[in-house]
């Protein structure tokens, strides 16, 4: 049983659930009522699989900084629990099966861009980006925001230019997220030697780039509603969300202490949860409507 937790851990099973969850959002957008059950089933598993692939040879590339690392020091690997062995037949295996599913029940498309986001973490972010620029995680953030994509073309076989959008979402609130919980762990990372922006260019730097990409962010989250992707229950709820993220920004320049940085982060997930589930309520809320309308319109 504790093998079995081991090899979940490796898999990072909460930010895939929720990569997996825009991955899914990104099929109901897709088409009009529910998507067709087995791009439903076969795209999910395929994407979810592919993803803890990239996050098992994550962990295998970053041995070495992980165990240097408090927050990351009880990983299997970091505590010698799994051997680097293991680990790699665990991700290659993860990887080949997320590949036949995909190929074989899915389509080529989502095959194929989905083994671009394994490459683009496990090898371009891990293996190069993150030692080698404090930009990594802006331009590695590209395999992280992909999800939504590829469930889009899992259902349809092609690309969108609204699933584009939502990828512009996911690649834009990927440095707030990502640089508010790096002015916490800042000592972490220098121990490391890990060029993150906290480290290279200090913390007050990196506390205005987070407002400036949160304030991206802002203008980006609108684009569902300004191209007509989404309507009035979205763009309500994304105006919400995005107050909130201004707030927290804003406030990160000035903390009252250094654990509102964490609570920073911390709010930068639930946001992207909501922000998509709102994407999803007004889809199927609003679209009914239209067609209705629609109907009518012909009706009369
Ligand atoms: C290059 C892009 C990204 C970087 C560098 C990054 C970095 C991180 C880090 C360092 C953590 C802390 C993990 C831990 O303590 O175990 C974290 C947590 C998290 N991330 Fe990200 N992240 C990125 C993209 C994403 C994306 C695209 C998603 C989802 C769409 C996501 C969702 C999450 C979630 C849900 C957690 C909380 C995990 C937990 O509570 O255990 N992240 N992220
Ligand atoms: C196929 C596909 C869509 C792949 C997506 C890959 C994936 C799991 C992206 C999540 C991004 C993430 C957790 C980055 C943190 O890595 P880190 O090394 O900076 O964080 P750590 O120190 O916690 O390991």
């Amino acid at each position: 049983m504790d093998t079995f937790r081991e090899y979940l851990q490796l898999t990072k099973p909460r930010v895939v659930a929720l990569l997996v969850f825009c991955a899914v959002i990104g099929m109901f957008l897709a088409v009009p009522g529910i998507p067709p059950w087995r791009a439903l089933v076969f795209g999910t598993l395929g994407i979810w699989m592919a993803s803890g692939s990239a996050a098992a040879f994550n962990h295998l590339i970053d041995e070495r900084i992980d165990k240097l690392m408090a927050r990351t020091a009880r990983r299997p690997l970091a505590t010698g629990s799994l051997t680097p062995r293991q680990v790699l037949v665990f991700a290659v295996l993860l990887g080949i099966a997320s590949m036949l599913v995909l190929v074989l029940l899915v389509n080529t498309l989502t095959a194929v861009l989905t083994f671009g986001g394994l490459i683009g973490y496990a090898l371009v972010y891990t293996a190069y980006l993150k030692r080698a620029t404090p930009q990594n995680i802006v331009i590695g953030g590209l395999a992280g925001a992909i999800p939504p994509v590829l469930g889009w073309t899992a259902v349809t076989g092609h690309l969108h230019p609204f699933a584009l959008q939502l990828c512009l979402i996911i690649f834009v609130w990927t440095p707030p997220h990502f640089w508010a919980l790096a002015i916490f762990r800042r000592d972490d990372y220098a121990r490391a030697q890990v060029p993150m922006l906290p480290v290279t260019h200090g913390v007050v730097y990196t506390r205005w780039h987070v407002l400036f990409y949160t304030i991206l962010l802002v203008l980006v989250t609108l684009l569902p509603a300004l191209t007509g992707m989404s309507g009035l229950i979205y763009l309500g709820g994304a105006v919400v969300l995005d107050v909130g993220f201004l707030y927290y920004a804003v406030r990160l320049l000035n903390p009252p202490d250094e654990w509102f940085a964490m609570k920073v982060f911390k709010y930068s997930i639930v946001y992207l949860m909501a922000l998509f589930a709102f994407l999803l309520f007004d889809h199927w809320l609003v679209e009914p409507m239209v067609q209705q309308s629609l109907l009518l319109r012909q009706v009369i």
